[in-house]
């Protein structure tokens, strides 16, 4: 292919734990015969069902720095203490921890997301003007969901031939009342149970 002149393997297994936890993991191997490596980014487009994206906020971002694709990709700095949404949204949070919550206040449940091998972290939403622009994604859906994923873009990945890299993504639903900033005792044991 011209656009990707190279061989390589992609594996992506998915996994459901009985009590809800998705997990998935990629592998990707470079198996190019002619003895050449690879680079390439990697990005989970994960996208996260949310009562009113209005109430929803991310937590565990604070400070880090973000690529704004609205601003011509520009690095910007985080200032809130959450991630809110009151409008488009599409950035790449550089170096974020390994443990990223979306908190759904309305239907009182948060969303866990850990990571490995993929240190940034993507959040978009489209809001209404682009949602009515694509073709498939109906007008108002922008409303109900918002997309966060575990990403590798800033760092690339370079492969031999006949490397392999692995990168893994979790998300744990766990039932929340989540208010004024603190995390509830019942929320946290059942973060620690994770
Ligand atoms: O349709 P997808 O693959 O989920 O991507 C949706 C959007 O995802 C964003 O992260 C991209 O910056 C946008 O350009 C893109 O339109």
């Amino acid at each position: 292919m011209k656009t990707w002149p190279h061989s390589y393997e992609l594996r992506l297994q998915v996994a459901l734990s009985p009590r809800g936890d998705l997990i998935l993991t990629s592998r990707i191997k470079n198996k190019n015969a002619d003895g050449k490596p690879f680079q390439f980014t990697f990005a989970y487009h994960t996208y996260f069902s949310v009562s009113d994206i209005s109430e929803v906020r991310v937590e565990g971002l604070d400070t880090l720095d973000y690529h704004d694709n609205l601003q011509s990709k520009i690095r910007c700095t985080e200032q809130g203490d959450a991630v809110v949404f009151e409008s488009e949204v599409d950035r790449i949070y550089l170096s974020a921890p390994p443990k990223i919550v979306t908190i759904d206040h309305e239907k009182k449940r948060t969303f866990v997301l850990r990571k490995k091998e993929l240190p940034d972290v993507v959040v978009w939403n489209p809001w209404d003007r682009k949602a009515k622009a694509m073709p498939d994604f109906g007008a108002e859906e922008y409303k109900c969901m918002l997309c966060v994923g575990a990403a590798r873009i800033e760092k690339p990945i370079t492969l031999r031939p006949g490397e392999e890299w692995q990168g893994r993504q979790e998300i744990s639903p766990v039932p929340s009342s989540y208010s004024s900033g603190l995390l509830d005792p019942e929320m946290i044991q059942q973060m620690q149970r994770i």
